[in-house]
């Protein structure tokens, strides 16, 4: 691709963690990077392991954004790896001052909120393509096959389609499985790659933006289990483990549930007991899982399994506060199970995250849906499903299900009603209340499989108690209400200090 004395195909800005590995990755599949970082540590590091890695020179580290563009092929293309917010409008002015011009490309990878996004395509529109790709699969995921969800002008997209295609992770399309090979230089070919075009600017980051809200909601739902059978049946953390790895065979098959079992599995010398154990109960979060709580309240669609997986991490962040109560606060009394309620109790837990996370994922998806509507979006949510097969956190098989049923239907109203799904929640609902209700007697919090149920029974039912609630409404503020038996637009409103409370049209 050498054109002008400029060999290089991709100028690559930040080398942190992800940008590294992209970097890497990018060398793995045959293209040039010029990179740079504030830090020169870092600049250095990139080369020596490039250069450790393939015995050539992929990487060229640079001192500045000046040289960096220099090196590029025109019309050039600079992909940035930095945190999100002020530091990429930052290098998006450095790079002007660098000389950067109206044909070129700059792509955020970073986690970016999307209305950001949207206003920095606007922004730089005409001074350069201002184009973004949000990343999913941490570390190793960037370096060896990340989940790919790009967003921006589509003549970008063009330029950028072969490289996002040969960096990203590759599935196998008939059992949806990730195709997966760790070897530097021997980068996995086959299979159908987890990168797509999502929209215009600001869709990728937000469909992004949902993927991390589902991550929030799965963690949180396999952290109830966890604690329930550690609570209730007194399980040690590799007893979990095991029975995680058992769950990881079946429907419930997902790099997240792997994980857990890794965790729950690891000794610490230091205090010789399960690392699990000496691990503060206190989450953090960078603020991906409360965007999206916040988008479904702001867009009126209830993610309310997302929301308590927010909440679950903010409570678990008042320790002190929990420390206290815990000497003042009383929950039930311990019981102890039978062997048979015990293993019940396990086969329970197993359909009970099973159906939840159904939910979460129905909840993830119907927000997905109702922003596109608002925003003018065609989102294709198969291509979505598909793309989450692999490479990216909450990779599992059961997406290639929920792929299947937007195949099925690409305007599906919600998952629950495809009929595969409709029918798994019909199966194993019963297990889902027994846990439920087994974990709310002993007093183990289960917010967030409570929060699916309510979602699920609330989704399923005809009538909900929001008539009362208009009721009230009316009673206390005059708001009016509509009437069953009338057209939904004629409003009514009762006077309800006078003698018989006579209802009138509002
Ligand atoms: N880590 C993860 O698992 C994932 C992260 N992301 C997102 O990817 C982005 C990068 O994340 P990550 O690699 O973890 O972050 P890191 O902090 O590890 O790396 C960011 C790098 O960018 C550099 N940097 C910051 N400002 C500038 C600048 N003005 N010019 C040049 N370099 C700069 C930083 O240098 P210095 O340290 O000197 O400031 C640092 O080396 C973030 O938006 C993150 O949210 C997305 C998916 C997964
Ligand atoms: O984007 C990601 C994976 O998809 C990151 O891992 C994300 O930063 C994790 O979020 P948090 O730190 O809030 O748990």
């Amino acid at each position: 691709m050498e054109q002008n004395g400029a060999p290089y195909d991709v100028g690559f800005v930040g080398l942190g963690v992800m940008g590294k590995s992209l970097v890497l990755n990018l060398a793995d599949n045959g293209y040039r990077v010029a990179a740079f970082d504030l830090d020169a540590d870092k600049i250095t590091a990139v080369e020596a392991q490039d250069q450790a890695e393939s015995q050539s020179r992929r990487v060229l580290g640079c001192p500045n954004l000046a040289t960096l563009l220099a090196q590029l092929t025109a019309p050039r293309l600079v992909v940035l790896s930095i945190p999100a917010g002020a530091a990429v409008d930052a290098v998006c002015e450095q790079l002007l001052a660098a000389g950067i011009g109206p044909d070129d490309v700059v792509v955020d990878t970073g986690n970016s909120l999307w209305t950001d996004t949207v206003k920095r395509e606007a922004h730089y529109r005409g001074q350069f393509h201002f184009f973004s790709t949000a990343v999913s699969g941490g570390e190793v995921g960037a370096r060896f096959g990340p989940s790919l969800m790009a967003s921006g002008d589509a003549r970008a997209w063009q330029r950028l389609a072969p490289l996002w295609q040969a960096i990203a992770a590759k599935v196998d399309p008939d059992s949806g499985k990730p195709i997966e090979r760790f070897e530097p230089g021997n980068p996995v070919r086959e299979g159908e790659p987890c990168a797509a075009y999502i929209g215009p600017a600001g869709a990728g980051h937000y469909v992004k933006m949902v993927h991390n809200g589902i991550e929030y909601a799965d963690m949180q739902l396999i952290c109830e289990a966890y604690h329930i059978l550690r609570t209730a049946l007194g399980l040690t953390p590799a007893e979990i483990a095991a029975i995680f790895r058992r769950w990881n065979a079946g429907v419930l098959d997902s790099y997240l549930m792997a994980i857990s079992a890794e965790v729950l599995d690891t000794w610490d010398e230091a205090s010789d007991g399960p690392l699990v154990d000496v691990i503060l109960d206190k989450a953090g979060q960078k603020g991906t899982g409360l965007w999206t709580a916040v988008s479904s309240l702001e867009l009126g669609c209830p993610a309310p399994t997302i929301a308590q997986a927010v909440y679950a991490r903010a409570l678990s962040g008042q320790r002190a506060e929990r420390l206290a109560a815990a000497e003042l606060l009383r929950g039930p009394e311990p019981v102890a199970l039978s062997d048979a309620e015990r293993e019940a109790l396990i086969e329970q837990l197993h359909d009970a995250l099973y159906c939840a996370k159904i939910c979460a994922y129905a909840q993830g998806f119907q927000l997905m849906a109702s922003a596109a509507k608002v925003q003018g979006w065609t989102l294709d949510f198969a291509a979505i499903a598909r793309i989450w097969r692999a490479g990216c956190i909450i990779r599992a098989v059961f997406l290639q299900s929920i792929a299947a049923a937007y195949e099925r239907d690409d305007s599906l109203a919600n998952l629950l009603v495809d009929p595969f799904f409709t029918e798994q929640l019909h199966r194993y609902q019963g297990n889902w209340r027994r846990a439920i209700a087994q974990a709310t007697l002993l007093g183990i919090p289960c917010g967030a499989l409570s929060a699916s149920l309510a979602y699920f029974d609330s989704y399923r039912l005809g009538t909900l108690p929001a008539n009362l609630l208009q009721g009230q409404r009316d009673f206390f503020g005059a708001h009016g209400f509509a009437r069953t038996d009338r057209d939904e637009g004629a409003r009514f409103h009762v006077d309800w200090s006078a003698p018989g409370r006579p209802v009138r049209p509002a």
